[in-house]
């Protein structure tokens, strides 16, 4: 029998709100990284920007943490980590993926009360026999809209030896998104290209267009956006008076 690696995924954004859609992803891509027959999907985090970030129209990370949590109280597996919002300053998302790796490192460590050099000990209290200790500790894979992969193609957005460590040593996980040929994009650029085993394209089989600039701009309209978030979180946006003008 092949043991499964375990996996955690983090998707990082401004979640100004969160939608429906942000937590679908999670579910898109548990399912597909399943049904390699290769991935056992543990953990999904959610990490909200820092304000520093400095988007327009992006409410304060208080904000969008209470939406975050109203939203997950219905996930059994989906975790809110706000450690990136509570920085005296915007983080680059490679270190978001560090911090949140040595986190789970440590966590695995701590469940078997071993040393970190004990992986022998670590995978028999994991039931896992591989004889590479990585599948002991979950990986911890990226998340993403076809949007952000995009981007990386933006100069002197990312750095490269950035994009490098995102998709060498933790893995990419990027959902569809509108007209974006994902394929394509990885097979025309060189780094992608070169690590093409380490990025999973997931496709969203309904069409959907959900995005948080579309509600934020129903709401200043005064439109319903009833099922594009949850009840909790309209309730939320209602009670502070958010989005509005
Ligand atoms: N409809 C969607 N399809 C695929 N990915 C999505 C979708 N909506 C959001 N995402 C992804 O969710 C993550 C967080 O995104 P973000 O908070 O920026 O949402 P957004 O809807 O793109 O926001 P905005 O419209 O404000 O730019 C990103 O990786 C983004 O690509
Ligand atoms: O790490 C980087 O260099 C980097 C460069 C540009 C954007 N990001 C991240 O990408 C995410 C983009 O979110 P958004 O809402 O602008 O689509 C957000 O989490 C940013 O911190 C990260």
């Amino acid at each position: 029998m092949i043991n499964r690696v375990p996996v955690a995924l983090l998707s990082c954004g401004s979640f100004n709100p969160i939608t429906n859609m942000h937590m679908r992803m999670f579910e898109l891509a548990r399912d597909h990284l399943h049904q390699t027959g290769l991935y056992n999907v543990i953990k999904g985090i959610i990490s909200p920007v820092n304000d520093r970030y400095g988007k327009e129209g992006l409410v304060a990370a208080k904000h969008r943490v209470a939406m975050i949590q109203r939203a997950l109280e219905t996930s059994d597996w989906i975790t809110l980590e706000p450690w990136e919002s509570q920085q005296e300053q915007w983080v680059e998302t490679v270190m978001v993926l560090r911090h949140h790796y040595n986190a789970l490192f440590h966590q695995c460590q701590a469940m078997s009360g071993t040393s970190l050099e004990s992986t022998k000990t670590l995978k028999q209290k994991y039931n896992v026999d591989s004889p590479n200790a990585q599948s002991v500790v979950p990986r911890l894979k990226l998340l993403c809209g076809a949007d952000v992969l995009k981007t990386f193609d933006i100069p002197n957005l990312w750095k490269h030896e950035h994009i490098e460590e995102i998709v060498q040593k933790f893995g990419l996980v990027c959902i569809s998104r509108g007209d974006v040929d994902l394929q394509k994009f990885i097979d025309e650029s060189n780094i992608l290209f070169k690590h093409r085993r380490n990025i999973h394209v997931v496709r969203e089989w309904v069409v959907n267009d959900i995005s948080a600039t579309h509600i934020r701009r129903a709401l200043r309209k005064g439109h319903s956006v009833k099922y594009l978030l949850p009840e909790s979180v309209i309730d939320y946006i209602q009670q502070h008076n958010m989005y509005t003008a």
